[in-house]
């Protein structure tokens, strides 16, 4: 090299490695090297900053600010030129520069080395996850120039500016006195010379673009880019006589075109202006109290280019410290809309966190669970004022400060919508309508939090078409220990309100919780305890009104009742006992004859048909052991059905207990046959009324026709008057030609015969179907 004083360095072997790493494998994100090298000089600012805490001479050569400017190649008519960055920050001694850019490898090389060679994301993500840092020049030039100034101090009184050589390819670099002197005053220089293929890049206008959109928030030192403006100024042609006469007299004249002035008679002015680029601090670095609404939902918009209404449901801008030291200032947000396949997706996690340190982004990829799924729609950005810039994503979700600050954003999302709820009740209806959902999956998720989830939780009820359960507990009646509530998927509120489960507390003024979210009951089981009251899901047994005790009347009642129907309990024990385990008098219905319902522990009905909806479920013996744990059936003695049903047993022929088996059959009468097929479709229809499904079908229909029959006075053993006409006998031979009739089983013709699908092979497996529903149902 013909520069004075020259030395040739030799890269250490793996930043050989990282160099055509980077050059090769993110060819297609060449744009980073100038938000990496903005961070490099942001940081070198930072340093400086603090060297000045105790040495303020270090800032004697002016402020701190990074300059951008573009030469371009006139030779070349400007498709090729150079780009230069300074930067007035903490610069680099001779060693430094040999050291820091060429022999020392980085924290996160090895990993980065490994991860790209296994060919594993080496896209714009793993460029976040790791500080690919000064080597990203060479993506956009193939050679690159340092040089750098430290500021005089005690040690170095007398600094010399050294400038570094390095081409793209070359195992080896050069490091030397810069020939042109001390021209920096302090810091570095970094010259890059774009060829034709980057020519984009030679413009000022792209390159504000592009901090715009990677580096807006990136450092607080002012970012200049040197702009050309070429404006052209009409130099005056000279008289022609012509114009001394009347103007006029040519104006319709074809010819007058010739009198404009020509293009020789433009001036061409450059004018050169240092614009800065970064003048907006970020919104949430500034005081909350001095962020108007307008400019959250500006910055919303920013960061949630996918919701289609653009308008935040509601936002929190928060800053707090993780306990560990490391303070950070955050928003989050909660979009108005959910993304179509936000259900789908929740296993696959959404980045919607996005992760700067100081200001410089980090991620937006903190990994599938860095956010609990059910609050994965909540768009945040955080800024932490102390993490590594170059952790990798492993030691990233490894680090203390990454688990703290998710439990501090659920606090905060939790927070959020506890106080939009209270200050914000209509907004807040929105918010439970698209979210509810959400959160009741949260709170089955989440234990910890579960009770402040519930406070968040809205549903429809016997006596409000939306509440709460402080609103439930507010309500209660006296001695009331119970929230009641009964779930059926996808049914209608009027509809559970008419539920024989219901009619009693309705009729007695309790509220009741009427739920058809899938994931209602499940939750609410999950909940169990509220404010002092314990979830009773009123298809089941357990329930209490509370007021038993002062009701001796009551429970005297229920007791003589309890003899008195004893003989059509016992004849229905005996005559159900496949179906059932138990039949009892009860005082919950009013004017439904019977009910039936299932064990505390069991399967309500509606968990039942849940869970039948699981592909494979009926081969589950879970499935099949929770589908077929004892019901009970519970009568109401009220019921002049029931009052009927218990005086056509008693009217029974008395059947003498002595008597031996082989007189059994002699023993059923007819009454009794007829009395035990009524009994089987009042248990049949019972079993629809709560929810259950009935056991065969066909047999009910029959029994149904029977009833009906006897009822109209038509016998039971007549047979319908039908001829049945058999088909002719098996064809023989080819079936005739007749083109207009012949459907050939062709893919191409699938769309004509069910009147368009698409191709085929587009068309949904039935087995992705169906694993696509456990899915849904894993979800639930
Ligand atoms: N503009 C600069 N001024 C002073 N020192 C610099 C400058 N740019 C780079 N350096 C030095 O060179 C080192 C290597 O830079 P490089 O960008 O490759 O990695 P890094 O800065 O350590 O990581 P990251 O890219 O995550 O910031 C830096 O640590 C710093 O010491």
């Amino acid at each position: 090299q013909s520069n004075e004083g020259s030395e040739t360095f030799r890269y250490e072997s793996d930043i050989t490695r990282l160099r055509s790493l980077v050059i090769h494998s993110l060819y297609s994100h060449k744009d980073v090297f100038l938000r990496e090298l903005l961070s490099n000089a942001n940081d070198a600012l930072e340093k400086l900053r603090l060297v000045s805490l105790t040495d303020r001479s270090v800032l004697s050569a002016g402020e701190g600010n990074v300059t951008i400017e573009i030469n371009l190649n006139e030779e070349n008519n400007g498709k090729t030129g150079q780009i230069i960055i300074r930067d007035t920050g903490i610069g680099m001694t001779k060693d430094e520069l040999t050291k820091n850019l060429g022999t020392i490898a980085r924290s996160g090389t090895n990993e980065f080395l490994k991860k790209a060679e296994e060919g594993q994301g080496v896209d714009g993500n793993l460029i976040g996850q790791f500080g690919l840092g000064f080597y990203s020049c060479f993506l956009v030039s193939p050679t690159v120039r340092v040089s750098s100034l430290p500021p005089a101090t005690k040690e170095n009184s007398d600094p010399i500016q050294h400038t570094f050589i390095s081409s793209a390819t070359g195992d080896t670099f050069d490091v030397f006195p810069d020939p042109r002197g001390n021209t920096l005053g302090r810091g570095t220089e970094i010259v890059l010379s774009i060829g034709e293929e980057e020519s984009e890049f030679l413009s000022a206008d792209k390159l504000k673009a592009l901090i715009e959109k990677h580096s807006t928030f990136s450092t607080t030192f002012p970012i200049y880019i040197k702009e050309r403006k070429v404006t052209k100024i009409p130099i005056p042609a000279p008289q022609s006589p012509v114009e001394d006469g009347d103007p006029d007299e040519f104006a319709d004249d074809l010819e007058t075109d010739e009198t404009t002035p020509k293009e020789e008679s433009f001036e061409e002015i450059t004018e050169e202006n240092w614009i800065r680029v970064n003048d907006k601090a970020p919104i949430w670095m500034r005081d909350s109290k001095s962020v108007t609404d307008e400019e959250y939902k500006q910055f919303y918009k920013a960061v949630a280019k996918d919701d289609e209404k653009g308008e935040p449901l509601g936002w929190s801008h928060f800053k707090g410290d993780t306990g560990s030291g490391v303070g950070f200032k955050g928003i989050m947000y909660i979009p108005s809309t959910l993304p179509k396949d936000f259900w789908s997706k929740l296993t696959s996690g959404i980045n919607n966190v996005r992760l700067m340190v100081k200001r410089v982004f980090i991620t937006d990829d903190l990994g599938e669970d860095f956010m609990p799924r059910w609050l994965s729609f909540l768009k945040v950005t955080v800024d932490a004022d102390d993490l590594p810039l170059n952790v990798s994503r492993e030691t990233l979700q490894n680090n203390r400060f990454l688990s703290q600050l998710q439990r501090i954003l659920v606090r905060k999302a939790l927070d959020l919508f506890s106080k939009l709820s209270n200050e914000q009740p209509e907004n807040y209806k929105e918010i439970s309508k698209l979210y509810g959902n959400a959160l009741r999956i949260g709170l089955l998720e989440s234990p910890k939090d579960k009770l402040k989830i519930a406070k968040l939780l809205r549903f429809a009820s016997t006596s409000s078409e939306y509440t709460s359960l402080e609103e439930y507990v507010e309500n209660r009646k006296e001695g009331q220990t119970q929230i009641f509530y009964l779930a059926g998927v996808g049914e209608k509120t009027e509809d559970l309100a008419r539920s024989p489960f219901v009619e009693k507390l309705y009729a007695r003024g309790y509220e009741v919780f009427l739920l058809n979210l899938p994931s209602d009951e499940p939750m609410m089981a999950a909940l169990d305890q509220f404010m002092g009251m314990t979830t009773q899901d009123v298809s089941k047994k357990g329930l209490k009104f509370g007021d038993e005790e002062e009701h001796e009347a009551d429970k005297k009642e229920l007791e003589a009742q309890k003899v008195a129907f004893k003989p059509l309990l016992d004849w229905l024990k005996k005559d159900l006992k496949d179906q059932v385990s138990d039949v009892t008098v009860t005082n919950r219905l009013v004017t439904s004859p019977c009910t039936i319902i299932v064990d505390s522990y069991g399967w309500s009905a509606n968990m039942q048909r849940i869970m039948a909806a699981q592909t494979d479920s009926q081969d589950d013996p879970m499935f099949n052991m929770m589908k077929n744990l004892p019901k009970v059936l519970e009568i109401n003695p009220k019921s002049p059905l029931v009052e009927g049903l218990l005086e056509r047993v008693l009217d029974l022929p008395q059947i003498d207990e002595e008597e031996d088996d082989d007189t059994d059959n002699k023993r059923t009468s007819e009454e009794e046959e007829e009395l035990r097929e009524l009994v089987r479709i009042l248990f049949d229809t019972t079993l629809v009324r709560s929810g259950f499904a009935v056991a065969d079908p066909t047999n009910y229909f029959e029994r149904v026709e029977a009833l009906l029959r006897r009822s109209l006075g038509v016998s039971l053993s007549a047979k319908p008057k039908i001829h049945i006409r058999p088909a002719p006998p098996t064809a023989k031979g080819p079936i005739p030609e007749d083109e207009e009739q012949k459907i050939e089983f062709d893919p191409a013709n699938m769309e004509e015969m069910f009147g368009g699908g698409g191709d085929p092979s587009q068309w949904m497996d039935w087995k992705d179907m169906k694993q696509q529903l456990a899915v849904e149902h894993d979800e639930l």
